[in-house]
């Protein structure tokens, strides 16, 4: 069982050190790990964000586990060698079109929630986000008007193919929790969006036992903080779901604490070959330092061997001592403790 280890850049570094401690200590037989440079880090020392050998590591690799990308020192270099094109690029060269970020509120912490305990208290849910369409991946530039004046674009576009796909991903995840499914778009305004609605709506004959709901970004956007215990499993295009799980992180304590999974079809001897990562960034604001919290990138370490390589006791295991640890009062510095990355290791290893 291989895992490529790519760190990345800021706290990425760090948060990844921790889960891969957290793997060390689970003693897995036959597992390896081998990690590579990717980010800014692989610009500096390669002169690409996704060096060659990066992706061909990640791509002979069961899973990849993944840490953060992004410097800001890196804005002034052209789009594709920008630290953030290291990510897309895995998603898109390795067709990870699926991603999964949970969002549930773990024991001891309604009050950390950015609404109030007995709102956050109904969050369970699962953002679907589709991960290699949409504004992302169409055509885009900085353009010059015969006036002189300059013209940002950048297509949106999604293929009936690429909703179906994600369609049937939802669909099943939805089959596998309370049988709910909210699609979100924007088809009052947008063409892609009304496609989108279009084929989902299809989809769902094949999903008779699903209740399927539709909504408005805007709407969920405020639905979400008003009333969260109304979603199961949310499906929406990668600009939205992007938008949307970072404001679900703040539902239930930080952006510290949500994980994510990126999935498509391939399947290896022992799963589903997928790219795990927290969903935040390389917060250059508090990198090097011990103040990040590396649970997210923890959780996602579980998601990594429960999807990929089929070790669920393991994954529940990760899953315990994390849950374990919040209740016991480890508190990184985002959910207003005092525990460091390190510590915060620490404490998820020894109550594994
Ligand atoms: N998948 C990725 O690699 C990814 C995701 C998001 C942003 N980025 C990149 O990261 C860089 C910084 O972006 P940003 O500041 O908009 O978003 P960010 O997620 O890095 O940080 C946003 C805020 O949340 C805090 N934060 C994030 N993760 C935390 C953690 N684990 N523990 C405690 N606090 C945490 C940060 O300190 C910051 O105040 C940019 O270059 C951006 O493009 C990369
Ligand atoms: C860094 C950026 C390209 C990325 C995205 O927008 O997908 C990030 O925000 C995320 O959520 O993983
Ligand atoms: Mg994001």
């Amino acid at each position: 069982m291989k895992i490529a280890v790519l760190p990345g850049d800021g706290i990425g570094q760090e948060v990844t050190q921790e889960a891969v401690r957290v793997l060390e200590a689970l003693d897995l037989p036959g597992l390896s790990l081998e990690w590579a440079d990717v980010g800014a880090t692989a610009y500096r020392a390669h002169g690409h964000p996704l060096p060659p050998a990066t992706l061909e590591l990640a791509r002979g690799a069961d899973a990849i586990l993944f840490g953060a990308v992004g410097d800001f020192d890196c804005d002034h270099l052209e789009r594709h060698l920008r630290p953030e094109q290291a990510i897309l690029g895995l998603r898109s060269e390795l067709t990870l079109f699926a991603n999964l970020r949970p969002a549930t509120l773990f024991d001891g912490l309604e009050g950390m929630s950015a609404l109030r305990p007995e709102i956050a208290r109904q969050i369970d849910l699962v953002i679907v986000r589709e991960l290699n369409g949409d504004v992302y991946f169409g055509d885009k530039a900085i353009e010059t008007l015969p006036d002189g004046e300059r013209r940002g674009w950048d297509m949106m576009s999604y293929t009936e193919s690429e909703v179906r796909r994600i369609a049937h991903v939802a669909f099943r995840a939805a089959r596998g929790r309370k049988e709910r499914l909210c699609s979100v778009d924007k088809a009052n305004v947008l063409e892609t969006s009304q496609l989108w609605r279009d084929v989902v709506i299809e989809v769902a004959k094949e999903y008779p036992d699903v209740t399927l709901d539709h909504m408005y970004v805007d709407n969920a956007a405020m639905q979400l903080v008003k009333n969260p215990g109304q979603f199961d499993v949310v499906v929406t295009g990668n600009l939205f779901g992007d938008i949307l799980s970072d404001q679900a992180s703040m539902c239930v304590g930080s952006i510290g604490l949500l994980a994510s999974a990126a999935l498509g079809e391939r399947q290896t001897e022992y799963g589903t070959f997928g790219l795990y990562e927290p969903i935040h960034g390389s917060a250059p604001d508090i990198a090097g330092q011990d103040k990040a919290n590396p649970m997210a990138t923890i959780l996602s370490a579980a998601m990594l061997l429960r999807h990929s390589l089929g070790l669920v006791d393991q994954a529940d295991c990760i899953e315990a001592a994390v849950s374990g640890a919040l209740a016991d009062g480890v508190l990184g510095l985002d959910l207003g403790g005092e525990a460091g990355t390190r510590e915060i290791g620490d404490a998820v290893i020894s109550r594994l």
